[in-house]
């Protein structure tokens, strides 16, 4: 619990990650950072030689980063960010600085330069505090750099290439990647392994702390925080605002991460803590501004307790399309907003306060807006719209887990309870009832189309053809596939009442002649011949008897050589994460989810083999395996 209070000096502010790096993206969400992402533009051109040293090289190019997003979010939206991160990570060996490579021969000459011998790694940070006067952007810049030495063994020709065709090596600095199978390249690593993969997170907090606790004229021997200060430092220290573990800032809205989804870890976590009283015991100050203890209060689990308002607000909101008005007209105040939609201007107002608290929205005096996170997923139009999954989880989810209690004690599904009407009853209401179809399309294609590019860039699948997408429902997967392997062709292969509606969610644009759509039952039909075979979220959903059904399928059409991708979520080991996937399980299908070493075990019953796992960090994970040859 040492790090934490420090990095509670952020919740109340707008953070932003000036970043693409998925590695980033995890190191600060893990230690409960909430934030927004926001890819820089900056292009990595520094000329390298006007750097007396290579560390200044990249701490330069974090600053640029950073201050670029800084610049265009408080230009294009006048919503200055308070504070944006950026960071580059760089390798050097022998004076030169290696980048990410741009194709694989030039990952091969890196990662030729880095074999045998020891190097350094070093990623620049900046951390610029965003103000805005009459108008006009105001920075404060702070940065530093951290450096890393990493050692690679003596590594064969044959090891290099295979690891250059796993594709790893191509986003990352230096050509590899010591968080995943780069890691078997490495002999040691002296100083901070998370520098390596891409953040200094230890130097970070430390410099947090030189910021937002400085030396107070009571402990001027601290001239500077070469460890980070313990709880009990930061409890006494008064710097005039309120203290990070103050109740105040718990109540901080929860802004949307990167993937749009609320962070369910809390900044304060001490349920864990051994060290109980002392760091339970938390000043709050009283409305005199005296500060008095008080029991600190569990802040995850009433975020928790609370979890089914936020929901439902959330829920409410979508339906009456409230994000969706706010996006065209906004900024609105309640009272227009009620007449648009036609509901209560108290309720209305009501609604739209626990959005804006919630970080749904934005409120000023000219009235409510959607933030970006909104528009770009909330909206029913937006880029990456969850709209269709929201709609769906009210509608339907909701009813269900209503019942969660019969549900656990009788282990079945809850569909009588819930709709008044047996499984089979509901399934024909889905064939029957054009709406329902076309809301569980919907919510099929947000978590598709939002999911695609992870999936399809899990694994390097340029060897391949033709593709055929088992259950590919809207054709939202066949369509990324296609545009990042432009020699590749794709059949989405469903049930033909998917297939007469797909339609509306057609993308316009190149390589779309390269996706066909096919229709047939994948349990009964002969499916059509491919080189890569696809099951996104197929497989959780079925008994082991259907599973079996279809993975013979797979496996008797599917040739040697040939491979099969399965996207689904992938528990760890103990299958109690993500949470996210333990949680759709209560829905009591009767399929199940499954962890990484039970998706091999079942694959090889199968006769697939190599099978590979990445964790993608997005909403679905991949598996990859290959056909293998029949025994002789
Ligand atoms: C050496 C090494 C680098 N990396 C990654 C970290 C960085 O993401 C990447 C270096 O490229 P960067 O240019 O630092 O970062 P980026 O392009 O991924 O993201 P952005 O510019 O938007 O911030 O290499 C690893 O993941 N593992 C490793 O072992």
């Amino acid at each position: 619990m040492v790090l934490n209070p420090v990095l509670g000096k952020l919740v109340s502010k707008r953070v932003v990650l000036a970043s693409a790096s998925p590695r980033r993206q995890e190191i600060l969400t893990n230690v409960g950072l909430r934030f927004e992402v926001v890819p820089s533009w900056f292009k990595e051109t520094l000329e390298k030689s006007s750097f007396a040293a290579p560390y200044e090289y990249a701490v330069e190019t974090a600053k640029q980063k950073a201050l670029e997003v800084a610049n265009r979010m408080h230009v294009k939206h006048l919503r200055t960010p308070d504070v944006v991160i950026g960071a580059d990570t760089i390798v050097t060996v022998d004076e030169q600085i290696l980048e990410k490579p741009v194709d694989k021969q030039d990952a091969y000459r890196m990662l030729s330069r880095l074999n045998g011998k020891e190097h350094s790694v070093f990623t620049g940070v900046a951390i610029i505090h965003c103000s805005s006067k009459d108008n006009q952007l105001e920075t404060e810049v702070t940065d530093f750099y951290e450096e890393t030495k990493v050692k690679f063994s003596d590594l064969s020709e044959e090891l290099l290439w295979e690891y250059i065709h796993s594709g790893e090596p191509m986003d990352k600095a230096g050509g590899y990647g010591i968080q995943a199978l780069g890691g078997m390249l490495v002999e040691y690593v002296h100083g901070d392994f998370l520098n390596v993969v891409g953040f200094p997170l230890n130097h970070f907090c430390k410099k947090l702390a030189e910021l937002y606790y400085p030396p107070s004229k009571h402990n001027v021997q601290h001239k500077k925080y070469d460890s980070i200060p313990s709880v009990d430092t930061f409890e006494n220290l008064s710097d005039g605002e309120s203290e990070s573990s103050n109740f105040t800032e718990h109540k901080g809205a929860s802004k949307l991460d990167s993937s749009g989804m609320c962070s369910s870890e809390a900044i304060y976590n001490s349920e864990n803590s051994s060290s109980v009283t002392t760091a339970l015991m938390v000043p709050l100050e009283n409305q005199n501004g005296v500060s008095e203890s008080a029991a600190k209060l569990p802040s995850k689990i009433l975020e928790l307790m609370d979890g089914f308002r936020a929901s439902k607000a959330l829920f409410v909101a979508s339906k009456l399309k409230i994000f969706d008005h706010l996006k065209d007209k906004g900024p609105l105040k309640a009272v227009d907003i009620a007449d648009e939609v036609g509901t209560s201007v108290c309720g209305t107002e009501r609604l739209l306060d626990a959005c804006a608290g919630l970080g749904l929205l934005e409120k000023t005096t000219q009235g409510y807006s959607n933030t970006d996170s909104t528009n770009t997923y909330l909206t029913s139009d937006g880029e990456y719209s969850l709209h269709g999954y929201v709609i769906h989880s009210n509608d339907h989810l909701w009813p269900l887990f209503t019942n969660l209690e019969s549900a656990v004690k009788e282990g079945t599904r809850q569909n009588h309870r819930a709709f008044g009407k047996k499984a089979e009853d509901l399934f024909k209401d889905y064939y029957h009832s054009q709406e329902v179809k076309q809301r569980f399309m919907a919510a099929m294609h947000s978590i598709a189309h939002l999911t695609a590019r992870d999936v399809a860039t899990a694994f390097d699948l340029s060897r391949f053809r033709s593709a055929c997408d088992l259950g590919g429902c809207t054709g939202a997967l066949a369509h990324e596939l296609v545009q990042i392997y432009p020699n590749l062709k794709v059949t989405v292969f469903d049930l033909p009442e998917v297939i007469a509606n797909t339609s509306y969610f057609q993308p316009s644009g190149q390589h779309t002649a390269q996706v066909t759509f096919v229709s047939g039952d994948f349990f009964k039909d002969n499916l059509p011949e491919a080189d890569l075979y696809i099951l996104s979220r197929v497989l959780h959903d079925w008994p082991d008897e259907k599973i079996h059904v279809l993975l013979s399928k797979v496996s008797a059409v599917c040739k040697p050589g040939s491979a099969l991708l399965v996207a689904e979520i992938v528990l760890d080991e103990q299958k109690t994460h993500p949470p996210r996937a333990v949680l759709q399980s209560l829905s009591m299908t009767e399929g199940k989810q499954r962890s990484g070493s039970e998706y091999k075990q079942l694959l090889e019953k199968y006769g697939f083999t190599n099978v590979q796992i990445k964790i993608t960090g997005n909403l679905l994970d991949a598996v990859l395996c290959i056909k293998k040859n029949p025994s002789p």
